[in-house]
């Protein structure tokens, strides 16, 4: 089995190792010439996963075609806005039959498209073709073998399957699931709802706030994710809840860490210039809005996200601007929506 994975930033790196670490060689694409001589000469990535030795049995190349020559199995880690255009130019050297798994967290904000939405478009590969990979999964932890579990999900269970063996290892459980969509929804809005939760951490709030957040968060996650045809399963599980959770509680996340830097008053521009790494949520959460609004779905915390991000809210207008909303139930079993019907409120 040939497997590759394209993008050796933090996420992308610390899967390859993953891999390696259930027994397979890995092929890794890094964009800089410098970072692949220093992963196959010194078996380190220095600027994503400082101390950390990697397998080696991971090699890596700056040739995405010597990459993609015979990889049967392909895992695409670039950040979810530059998808499209890397794709676009890998596409020619795929294998026709070459499975393709996402680890992206993010929404197309030109369109509103999913991560295997793009894929599908660019590639032409049919939805057994693609696999994503979702859950509490931040790189670091896994990176020096902390136990963690995931999501892979694809439409073919089949395939998940497979994908699964590939990267079941002593620290690193995978669970199968056929919603792609709940599974891909999960990731990419958790990140929208971390920032928020960063926000109040850089206001000095504590965990009542931060738990308020995280629960109306899921619950508004839920709707849309239901509203777009997902499960209800999938946002309770890992790439939901488990996500969530560990992106909200953890020093690690940089979404959590970019909306703390905005909590404690710095621009969008001064946050993003301190933030070395790619969160996602900064650049999805007014995509993630527009599904709300294509969806008819509120989503109270990610419009608030939005307003601040967009320079419309002042970050300190934030809490209070979710604290005025017209009460309502809180109706945690009331998440399917009927046609026509205004969706349940936050
Ligand atoms: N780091 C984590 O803990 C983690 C965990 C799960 C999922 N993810 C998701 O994985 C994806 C990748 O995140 P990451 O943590 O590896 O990000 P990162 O910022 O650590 O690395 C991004 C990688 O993409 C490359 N890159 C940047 N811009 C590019 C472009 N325009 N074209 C091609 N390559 C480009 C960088 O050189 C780097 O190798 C994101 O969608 C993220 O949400 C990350
Ligand atoms: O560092 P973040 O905020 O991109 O989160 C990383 C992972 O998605 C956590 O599962």
């Amino acid at each position: 089995m040939t497997i590759a994975v394209l993008g050796a930033g933090s996420w992308g790196t610390t899967f390859a190792k993953v891999i390696a670490d259930a027994g397979h060689e890995v092929l890794l694409w890094a964009r800089r010439t410098e970072a692949a001589d220093e992963i196959n000469t010194s078996h380190s990535n220095s600027r994503y996963l400082p101390g950390i030795e990697l397998p080696d049995t991971i090699r890596a190349s700056d040739d995405v075609a010597d990459v993609l020559a015979a990889a049967e199995v392909v895992v695409l880690a670039v950040p979810a806005q530059s998808l499209r255009e890397n794709l676009t130019a890998w596409a020619p050297l795929l294998r026709e039959d070459a499975v393709l798994v996402s680890l992206m967290k993010g929404i197309e904000v030109s369109t509103g498209k999913r991560m295997s939405e793009v894929i599908a478009e660019v590639t032409g590969a049919g939805p057994e073709r693609i696999a994503i990979v979702s859950g509490p999964n931040l790189a670091r932890e896994i990176a020096v073998g902390q136990p963690t579990a995931t999501v892979i999900a694809c439409a073919d269970e089949a395939v998940a399957d497979r994908i699964a063996e590939l990267t079941a290892n002593a620290y690193f459980r995978p669970y199968t699931n056929d919603d792609v969509v709940g599974v891909e929804l999960g990731g990419a809005i958790k990140n929208v709802i971390a920032l928020a939760v960063g926000i109040t951490d850089g206001q000095g709030m504590g965990d009542n706030s931060k738990a308020s957040i995280i629960t109306r968060g899921l619950a508004e996650t839920t709707r849309l994710a239901l509203a777009m045809g997902a499960d209800a399963h999938s946002l309770a599980g890992l790439a939901g809840l488990g996500d969530l959770v560990a992106t909200c509680a953890s020093p690690l996340s940089r979404n959590r860490s970019f909306g703390r830097l905005l909590g404690e008053g710095l621009s969008l521009e001064e946050a993003t210039a301190r933030t070395a790494q790619t969160a996602e949520g900064v650049k999805s959460a007014a995509a993630v809005l527009e599904l709300g609004r294509s969806h008819g779905v509120e989503l109270p915390i990610t419009q608030g996200v939005t307003a601040v991000l967009t320079g419309r809210l002042h970050v300190d207008e934030l809490g209070g601007l979710l604290l005025s909303r017209k009460r309502k139930t809180e109706s945690p079993m009331k998440y399917d929506q009927t046609p026509g019907q205004s969706p349940a409120g936050s």
